[in-house]
């Protein structure tokens, strides 16, 4: 028994790993835009790889293993935008960062969406966490001010010059307004979704902020994290998202990627 135990442990510990890998690989592409074209092809060459062995069919054999070099370029293009968060998440050192907003800055924000929403004021937050997003500041005004459901109503009245694009709050400071984020080119099925949901989409794909939104045309709030938009949630509803985000690092109770009812981000 001790003989097996000290002449197989590594494959114990190589089998731990390569599940572990699977496992969280599974879990964090599961939910992405790639991830039906991924199933489809991983069927579609397990089928054949399968195929190819029973019945010792070379050439397709041969072709099978020629066709991974060029599997493994097509899967990076494939979930470039998710990689590229990943690799941000790893640079930032997030594990390691603890970038919450103090529950009164929160409570402001949340007073200031109500308030836009009543006066169909549209609107767009990045809530900043582990990962910096200077890149979108420097493509705004740089503010630093503290928030204030007054400053927030200003800033997205309207006639004022910085009501267009996102504004950007890092640890309870409004840090940037008039900010231009990336837009995400996920399919949407509502048509009413445009381009301030697909910004916040956008801006959650790349890194790893919690988007906000207020919509001009409806009033409706809502919550984009990790590219996924959660659409028409009551204000409570996202003080409840935001809660959960900010403590779990990610959505309990995530609704499956595949028809949520209202979740709108998915192909
Ligand atoms: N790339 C972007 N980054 C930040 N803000 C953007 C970006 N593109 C558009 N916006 C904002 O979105 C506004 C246009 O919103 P549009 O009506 O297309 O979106 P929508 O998702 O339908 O939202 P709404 O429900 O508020 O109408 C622009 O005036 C601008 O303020």
């Amino acid at each position: 028994m001790w003989d097996f135990v000290t002449e197989h442990w590594r494959d114990g510990v190589e089998i731990i790993i390569l599940a572990a890998l699977a496992y969280h690989g599974y879990l964090f592409f599961r939910a992405t835009r790639g991830a039906r074209i991924l199933t489809g092809l991983l069927i579609l060459l397990l089928s054949l790889a399968l195929i190819s062995q029973l019945l010792e069919l070379e050439v397709i054999n041969w072709l099978l293993q020629r066709i991974s070099v060029f599997l493994a370029i097509a899967l990076v293009v494939l979930f470039q935008p998710e990689l590229r968060r990943v690799l941000a998440e790893l640079g930032s050192h997030r594990m390691f960062s603890f970038n919450r907003p103090d529950p009164e800055s929160l409570d402001v924000l949340l007073e200031a969406m109500q308030k836009l929403s009543s006066r169909r004021c549209g609107a767009l937050f990045a809530l900043k966490r582990g990962i910096d997003l200077k890149q979108f500041v420097e493509t705004g005004v740089e503010v630093d001010a503290a928030m204030s459901v007054e400053l927030i109503t200003t800033i997205f009245h309207p006639k004022t010059a910085l009501h267009d694009g996102g504004a950007i709050i890092d640890q309870g400071r409004i840090q940037a307004a008039g900010c231009v984020f990336p837009v995400s080119q996920k399919e949407v099925r509502d048509r009413a979704i445009g381009l301030r949901h697909r910004a916040a989409m956008g801006v959650t794909e790349e890194t790893d902020a919690i988007a906000l939104i207020v919509s001009e045309e409806s009033g409706a709030l809502s919550l984009a994290y990790r590219g996924k938009l959660e659409h028409d949630l009551e204000p409570e509803e996202v003080r409840d998202r935001l809660n959960e985000i900010l403590t779990f690092g990610s959505v309990k109770n995530e609704p499956p990627s595949e028809d949520p009812p209202r979740e709108l981000g998915t192909v």
